[in-house]
């Protein structure tokens, strides 16, 4: 049976978790920190990044997004992306936009764990305008959509990513008014967390026990 290695509250690794289940695929989920020391993440991704899809012969596929796309690729059935090839790329840059909006987060999140005298405060600003940017960018995408996901009638990547960010971002920084601020996208986002698969997958916070800046 593969292993993911995963990490209580990555939004990068409930992706893959979520597809995996939409795709009836069986896996043992190991959950990492893979901010300690003591973490195996890098035995299995030079990156040292979970998630990390290992497989029954021992490969390894790693990077979220990578994953979803070997995923379509290895198991098609049934779809995370749509048909029509503009559609499919539109799914897609959701996703980027989404996995930047974390990754901004992330450096963020470890600005703020220096001593307060070497934060620096333009970089934090800068990585904070990315994430009030891309919360504008999914908020006029949501606009458009017609029913309870974001292209077409059914479930794509594109959803996954954008539940995958805001549930993170909920937890992450509760305190952040995007929910009164993008109402339809707080209604979107209630919808997809409804499902069975985005409630069996739900971040919670991890410990840290190392020093990693
Ligand atoms: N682009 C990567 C990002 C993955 C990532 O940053 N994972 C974090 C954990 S979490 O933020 O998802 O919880 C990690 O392993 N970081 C360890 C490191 O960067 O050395 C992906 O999409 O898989």
């Amino acid at each position: 049976m593969w292993t993911l290695i995963s990490a209580s509250p990555s939004p990068y690794a409930r992706k893959v978790r979520i597809a995996l289940a939409e795709k009836g695929i069986p896996f043992t989920l190991q959950t990492e920190v893979p901010w300690d020391g003591a973490t195996v993440t890098p035995q299995y991704n030079p990156l040292e990044k979970l998630p990390v899809l290992i497989l029954d012969n021992g490969e390894c596929v790693y990077e979220s997004h990578y994953i979803l796309e070997w995923l379509e690729a290895k198991h098609p059935e049934p779809a995370l992306l749509p048909s029509d090839i503009d559609e499919r790329l539109f799914a897609k840059k959701v996703e980027v936009v989404c996995d930047g909006m974390c990754d901004a987060m992330v450096i963020a999140f470890f600005e703020r764990m220096r001593e307060p005298a070497k934060q620096s405060e333009p970089w934090k600003a800068r990585q904070m305008r990315k994430v009030e940017g891309g919360l504008r960018q999914l908020s006029t995408w949501i606009e458009k959509r017609e029913g309870q996901y974001l292209i077409g009638d059914r479930l794509t990547i594109a959803d996954l990513a954008i539940a995958a960010f805001l549930g993170w971002f909920a937890i992450r920084w509760s305190e952040h008014q995007w929910q009164s601020q993008y109402p339809k996208l707080k209604q979107y986002w209630e919808g997809l967390e409804a499902l069975p698969h985005f409630k069996e997958t739900r971040p919670s916070p991890q410990t840290i026990k190392d020093q990693v800046v």
